[in-house]
């Protein structure tokens, strides 16, 4: 009868492994329960996101120490970026807005479900931004899959400059901050409510932006409460809501917009991606989803439409290969567009408020 692994024996081994701060993994006070099912051990350290990298080391350390214990079957062991919650709502309530004096309009790119192409977008209106003229700067707040080192193709890591500030990476002359850059793309990560809150707070707080006239903020894609919460506390000017022409993207769309209304974010429009597809060979048109489902709903909505973007070969390639289609080919149709749709957005800015003062939280 093979040996069966105890809480406590594991409790036991995880004291030989060591923190990038040099405690044992005990006494660091992260673990989580430890959870024992047939075998197999399952358990989180709950980490600061930033330091998310170093701790993936130990994490493997973990899991190689429990997995040589006798009688375990299987040890699984994730990050959790974590932070107690009373701290996060607290961190989140100091204002997120504070040190970007210098950031003139801060606006959210986002969607009502996943995959409709809202990081692509993202990308390439911040871009579009930039080649009217403007400085801007692009902060990838989608934490669950995180696409701007993908995007802009960024494998570097920014620098730390005084105290815990990050320096911005700075692409094609837009100035970014990703949680990617800061965690490796594998390292298994669970992210709760209030982390999202407080990861972006560092993002937009502890960077250095400097001037800016617009942050593109790129929002982790649904309508969920941390996305709910973002809109809320990020001083946000404006919104744009980038949706697929199919029904049920529409629907989603709806509720990113509803989303807004109820945090007072006025939204600057909506954006139709994937719209119709051209023919790579002739140039026909075809609507294979319908085109047109957004501008009618923006119209119903009384939502500016924003504009079309067709579904083309050359916008994923570029994008896909880190060469966004506004920089690689600025004499395209796309380019043109993802420009126009920038104007829009630029004008529809111009009546709104600039950035709030910081909220002062006394305690
Ligand atoms: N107009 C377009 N034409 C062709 N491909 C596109 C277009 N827009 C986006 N894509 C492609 O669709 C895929 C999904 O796009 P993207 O990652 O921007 O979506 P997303 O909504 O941000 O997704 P997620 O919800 O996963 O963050 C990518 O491969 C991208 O290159």
């Amino acid at each position: 009868m093979p040996d069966t692994p105890t809480k406590e024996t594991v409790l036991a081994a995880l004291k030989s492994v060591r923190t990038p701060g040099g405690l044992d993994l005990v006494s660091a006070g992260i673990l989580s329960e430890i959870a024992i099912v047939k075998g197999k051990v399952y358990f989180a350290l709950s980490v600061p996101p930033r330091d998310a990298r170093a701790y993936e080391a130990v994490r493997r350390e973990a899991e190689e120490t429990v997995r040589a214990l006798p009688g375990v079957a299987g040890a699984t062991v994730v990050l959790t970026a974590d932070a107690k919650e009373g701290e996060a709502a607290k961190q989140a309530d100091a204002a997120i807005g504070r040190g970007i004096g210098g950031v003139r309009h801060i606006i959210a790119v986002a969607s009502g479900k996943g995959g409709v192409g809202k990081s692509t977008t993202a990308v390439n209106i911040s871009l579009g931004l930039l080649a009217n003229g403007l400085k801007v700067g692009l902060l990838d707040a989608d934490v669950y899959g995180p696409s701007v080192p993908r995007l802009l193709a960024i494998s570097e890591k920014p620098e730390l400059i005084g105290d815990n500030i990050l320096a911005p990476i700075e692409k094609f002359g837009l100035k970014t901050m990703s949680i990617g850059f800061l965690v490796e793309e594998e390292t298994p990560m669970i992210w709760r409510g209030p982390m999202v809150i407080s990861a972006l707070t560092q993002m937009l707080n502890d960077v250095a932006w400097g001037e800016l006239d617009v942050l593109v903020v790129d929002m982790p894609p649904g309508t969920g409460d941390a996305q709910l919460t973002m809109a809320q506390k990020a001083s946000l000017a404006g919104a744009v809501v980038v949706s697929t022409p199919q029904d049920l993207a529409l629907i989603d769309a709806r509720k990113g917009l509803e989303m807004f209304k109820r945090v007072n974010v006025p939204v600057l429009g909506i954006v139709e991606n994937m719209s119709f597809f051209v023919c790579p060979k002739c140039g026909e048109q075809s609507d294979i989803f319908g085109h047109g489902g957004a501008e009618n709903e923006a119209r119903k909505l009384g939502v500016p439409f924003l504009g079309a973007l067709p579904l083309h070969m050359a916008v994923r390639e570029t994008s896909d290969a880190g060469r966004p289609i506004v920089v690689s080919d600025p004499g395209s149709t796309h380019a043109k567009l993802y420009r126009e749709i920038a104007a829009s957005i630029w004008n529809g800015l111009s009546g709104a408020a600039t950035v709030k003062g910081p909220k002062i939280v006394i305690e």
